[in-house]
């Protein structure tokens, strides 16, 4: 199989070309043209197996096409100096169409897999002060939102993000996101939320976007000031501040050109926001142009999945507690489920039903649910637990870290496979099989040889290990 983001038509060209030079013939003009065009940025050769998890533009997969993902055995990957794949074939193919191309870098993945970037679609990963302590108190049974009305848990680190300098946070989440990168994530969703006030909120969320001018890992910014109420308010006076103060503010700065967002989120859960509330601050978002993306259904049914289908919400995380009726809808409105197995891990709850809502047809995802309750980077162990406690295939984990979770943040036009015209975000990883990558728990820092974004390496390890 060889496929190529544009077929070349030098019709035009040749014309021009021969009508100056009447004499030249065309195989002459051929060998001319091709010595002069083919400077290519990267090739990725002779890979044991290239996962390239879609081939026909597929923005997302369910059912089966989470269980088939397209793999070439043998097989190699060219990206240009645009960043893009410009093909993606057997090693034989790509060979003989390449023969005379010069690239700057060419990595012989002998004994590798190649597989695309992985997206993580659900972080916290911008806040001051660890919560360790609280893991403590949680290994000793306080639940979430014991530890939450007591004062601490989202409170504690209000605190603590409030109090603390934009280049303290921004050290911290450059820090995060260097883990998350060497970890294979190529695309992290990042979110505010732990402000609650304007000021603070606009702090994080301009940390996020000098985080994503700095730094090479893709970045998809998320609007939660509705994360908790905050301290002093009712959640009546919280909705009406976010309404009429935080939402304003926030779109005349993205109008300004000053910050960059993409995503509104909720915690919608009894105690926190309502379902009423929920619907006003997502549908004031999405009427900002933001796509709607949010926390339901987690600690009780709050009819959450139901809500976010009827506003086309583009992914609801969590869905602990999601009804038959809620899975019914998400399929439907093709609302993606962004399941976080690291919480249920954590918090000791019941396991999101993901075998139902897979089977029901919608598009599972995953991500980290990085922040200071769960403290994981690695999208390697997501995909993992996925797997063990939430009783996904790797083909489906696979599926949910990658296409599906760039369809939960609208990029799936542009990431989540390896096709051409897409980004060329990859991992290298050496392994004979791809599925080592979940399969060697806790290892991904012994498996991953290459991280490439845009086809520019940025992470390389050196140290890795024959087992
Ligand atoms: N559930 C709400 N928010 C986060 C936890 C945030 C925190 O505890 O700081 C979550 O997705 O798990
Ligand atoms: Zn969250």
């Amino acid at each position: 199989m060889l496929t190529f983001a544009h077929k070349p038509d030098f019709g035009p060209l040749l014309n021009i070309y021969l009508s100056f030079h009447p004499g030249v013939q065309l195989s002459a003009w051929l060998k001319r043209r091709n010595k002069m065009a083919s400077n290519l940025k990267l090739l990725v050769k002779g890979a044991e197996q290239v996962v390239l998890v879609c081939k026909s533009g597929e923005k997302f997969l369910t059912k089966e096409g989470m269980q088939n993902l397209a793999i070439i055995e043998n097989g190699s990957v060219v990206i240009g100096h645009d960043g893009q794949i410009k093909a993606v074939g057997s090693a034989d193919s790509i060979e003989s169409q390449f023969r005379d191309t010069v690239f700057d870098k060419v990595i012989d993945a002998t004994g590798m897999c190649v597989l695309p970037g992985l997206i993580d679609a659900h972080t916290h990963p911008v806040w001051a002060g660890d919560r360790v302590h609280e893991f403590a108190m949680k290994l000793a049974g306080a639940t979430y939102m014991e530890v939450h009305e007591a004062g601490g848990g989202i409170h504690f680190t209000v605190k603590h993000t409030r109090a603390a300098p934009p280049e303290t946070l921004l050290e911290g989440l450059k820090g995060r996101l260097e883990r998350m990168l060497r970890a294979g994530t190529t695309l992290v969703e990042c979110k505010s939320g732990y402000g609650l006030d304007l000021n603070t909120e606009l702090k994080m969320l301009s940390v996020i976007d000098a985080a994503q001018r700095s730094m090479p890992i893709g970045i998809s910014s998320t609007y939660c000031g509705a994360h908790a109420v905050p301290r002093g308010k009712t959640m009546e006076e919280a909705t009406e501040d976010i309404l009429s103060v935080q939402l304003p503010a926030i779109q005349k700065q993205m109008t300004e050109g000053s910050l960059q967002v993409d995503n509104v989120d909720v915690f919608c859960e009894k105690g926190v926001f309502d379902l009423n509330s929920t619907c006003r601050i997502l549908q004031a978002g999405k009427d900002m142009g933001l796509n709607i993306n949010f926390h339901g259904d987690e600690l009780h049914p709050m009819n959450s999945a139901q809500l976010g289908a009827k506003l086309a919400a583009l992914a609801i995380s969590h869905l602990e507690e999601v009804t038959d009726e809620g899975i019914a809808a998400m399929a439907a409105a093709k609302t993606s489920a962004i399941l976080l197995p690291t919480t249920a891990y954590i918090l000791r709850l019941p396991c999101p039903r993901a075998r139902d809502m897979l089977d029901a047809g919608v598009i599972v995802s995953l991500g980290s649910d990085f922040n200071p309750n769960a403290y994981c980077c690695s999208m390697p162990m997501v995909m993992h637990l996925a797997c063990v406690t939430l009783k996904m295939s790797m083909p489906e984990a696979l599926a949910a870290a990658t296409i599906n979770a760039a369809y939960a943040l609208n990029r799936s036009h542009s990431h989540g496979s390896l096709e051409p015209s897409k980004q060329g975000d990859l991992l290298i990883i050496h392994a004979p099989r791809w599925e080592h990558l979940i399969y060697q728990f806790g290892s991904h820092q012994e498996l991953i040889r290459f991280v490439i974004i845009k086809g520019t390496i940025v992470y390389v390890n050196d140290k890795v290990l024959d087992l």
